[in-house]
């Protein structure tokens, strides 16, 4: 499996505002990027804070995009995936529909009735006691058959990701904004790291719209 983290963040290092609303930091540019990495993706894994934050689709936009991935024998969309431990996605969520598979990781918390819900509308992955395991979650995702997995946030999940050693990579749109705010989410929320903190090395630089896109490869630990 190789893991790419994508996220857009501001200038001082947030991707939203302390309310969590949802903020275009990206440029059409940078949208379109995000877009072609979407479709060469089997996969794109957000954390519940994002689903109940944005109630976000993680479809292919593009309509070439889709009609290649349709030529190339695949399904329209990469599957959705959310790591929820006690299965908070709302049944009327939009990554719910139909216009993708959707996993849900869950942990073994998660309330019979929350699990009989979402079966309704997606596979259900069961790892960890009261918080997804993700090691765990991620070796069921690749026995799937999801190998390309992209992630797209946001702070709390993309720090666990880290924290377990599961990125190979990591794409940030810096984009021309100060959002600021002390409980505004940053690329990397969680308990952060006193020691033995992961190490990237810079592989790309670009000027992208107003910003700069920067791509980084994690070194193993
Ligand atoms: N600018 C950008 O590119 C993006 C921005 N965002 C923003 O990020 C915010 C949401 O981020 P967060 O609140 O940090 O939520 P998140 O999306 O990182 O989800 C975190 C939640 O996932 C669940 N979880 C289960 N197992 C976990 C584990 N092992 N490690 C971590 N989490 C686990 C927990 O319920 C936890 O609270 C929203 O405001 C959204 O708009 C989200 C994605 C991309
Ligand atoms: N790449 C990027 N740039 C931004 O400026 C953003 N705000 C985000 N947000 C992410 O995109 C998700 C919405 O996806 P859909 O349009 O609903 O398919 C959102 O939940 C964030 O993960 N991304």
């Amino acid at each position: 499996m190789h893991v790419v983290v994508n996220a857009a963040m501001s200038a001082d290092g947030k991707l939203s505002s302390h309310r969590r609303e949802q903020i275009a930091i990206s440029g059409e540019a940078d949208f379109e990027r995000v877009d072609r990495l979407r479709a060469a993706s089997d996969a794109v894994v957000v954390g519940v804070g994002t689903v109940l934050a944005d109630d976000p689709h993680l479809t292919v936009k593009g309509d070439d995009l889709r009609d290649q991935r349709r030529a190339d024998g695949r399904s329209t969309n990469p599957a959705r995936v959310v790591v929820d431990s006690s299965g908070r996605t709302p049944a009327d969520a939009a990554i719910l529909d139909d216009a993708a598979a959707t996993y849900v990781c869950l942990s073994e918390a998660a309330p019979v009735d929350r699990r009989m819900t979402l079966a309704d509308h997606a596979e259900l992955v069961t790892a960890g006691e009261e918080r997804v395991d993700l090691l765990r979650a991620f070796a069921a995702l690749q026995d799937a058959g999801l190998e390309r997995v992209m992630v797209e946030g946001g702070g709390e999940l993309i720090f666990s990701l880290f924290e377990a050693g599961l990125v190979d990579e990591l794409r940030v749109f810096v984009g021309p904004k100060i959002i600021g705010g002390r409980d505004a989410p940053t690329l990397a929320d969680g308990e952060g790291f006193l020691a033995e903190f992961p190490t990237l090395e810079l592989e790309e630089v670009d000027r992208l719209d107003d910003g700069v896109l920067l791509t980084w490869a994690v070194d193993e630990r």
